[in-house]
């Protein structure tokens, strides 16, 4: 005879007592929504490399945008994306651009969908000709306390124009201290969450956003300041320096081999809210995986999600967030 204690299929026979042994339902309000805004206000080019992802100009914003937030969309993360001849240098001048296309994104869509949560992704990597994070010296190495200022002051320009959140993935040393005194001197840190990609770690899944924001370095690599990916000390360490310099959420990214991260990050901290961000590279594997038929490609994400959830993390930022909005729904 079997063991009393021994009888565990009991708890979870019905759909809703299997729902009781979860710790964590993703719901729509733990997903951020990547977007990629271009400065030609008519564009709206599909990215190969990311299915049913494009990248839009500022008139095709609301109109698809429009229907994800009557579905429940709560959140974006904005990534500008200059193409027009002329727009890079080696600071990033058009980062902060009055007029470019992430100042202007954050003032059309505060004034078109009040609710909406706006989140600022923070790098100089899309708006600098060597396509760097930062900023460099002669001898091509970072040069941080430069970089520091120049990310603090574009953050503060994405605050001032509205921006809910402003959320650093250069991985400059001290940005996150900069980024906080700048928005204290600017009447803001009040009104303003600072997300910090703490856990960012270098490595083969960004290619797709790259090709898809054209911030691909144009030599080297990142891995002066991104994360080694068999670094788990460092990342709590970055972790918790990015916590005492006044970081709000804490990033950790990629997610799904990085799960012990996220779960140290929820050890190291566990009152502060921790993100996961689900990158380009991840999404596309797992779409190409589905079309292979290794899997239905719904049960993977929801699977792989499901993991990160499990793992600590209570905010998504992920490209399937409209398939959630939907999926959340049946
Ligand atoms: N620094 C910019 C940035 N912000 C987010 C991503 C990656 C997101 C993704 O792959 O979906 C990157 C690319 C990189 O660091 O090279
Ligand atoms: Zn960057
Ligand atoms: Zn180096």
């Amino acid at each position: 005879m079997t063991d009393i204690s021994s009888i565990l299929h009991g708890g979870y026979h019905h759909p809703l007592s299997r729902s009781w042994q979860g710790t964590t339902q993703l719901t729509k309000s733990m997903l951020i929504y990547p977007l990629f805004i271009t400065d030609n206000p008519d564009e709206e080019t599909p990215i190969s490399s990311l299915p049913n992802q494009s990248r839009r100009g500022l008139n095709k914003l609301v109109p698809y945008l429009k229907p994800l937030i009557t579905k429940g969309l709560k959140s974006v993360i904005l990534f500008g994306v200059p193409l027009a001849e002329g727009t890079k240098d080696s600071c990033g001048t058009s980062a902060s651009d009055p007029n470019g296309p992430v100042i202007s994104a954050i003032k059309l869509l505060r004034q078109e969908f009040p609710e909406l949560f706006i989140v600022c992704d923070v790098c100089l990597c899309e708006y600098t000709d060597h396509g760097h994070c930062g900023i460099l010296r002669e001898d091509g190495t970072l040069e941080n306390e430069a970089s520091v200022k120049r990310i603090a002051e574009v953050a503060v320009s994405y605050a001032k124009a509205g921006a809910h959140c402003v959320a650093p993935s250069d991985m400059m040393d001290g940005r996150i201290k900069g980024i906080k005194l700048g928005l204290i001197e600017a009447g803001l840190a009040h009104k303003v969450l600072l997300m910090s990609y703490a856990a960012k770690f270098a490595g083969p899944w960004y290619g797709p956003f790259r090709e898809a924001a054209g911030s691909a370095p144009a030599f080297g690599d990142r891995r002066c300041y991104q994360l080694p990916s068999n670094a788990r000390g460092l990342a709590r360490r970055a972790i918790t320096r990015d916590l005492s310099e006044g970081a709000d959420v804490i990033m950790v990214k990629p997610a799904a081999n990085f799960l012990d991260i996220i779960s140290d990050a929820k050890q190291v901290s566990p009152d502060t809210p921790i993100a996961a961000y689900h990158v380009s590279g991840e999404y596309a594997m797992l779409h190409a995986a589905a079309k292979a038929g290794v899997f239905e490609l719904r049960k993977a994400v929801e699977d792989v999600m499901t993991g990160i959830l499990r793992a600590g993390a209570t905010i998504i930022v992920s490209y399937f967030t409209p398939e959630f909005l939907e999926w959340l729904d049946e």
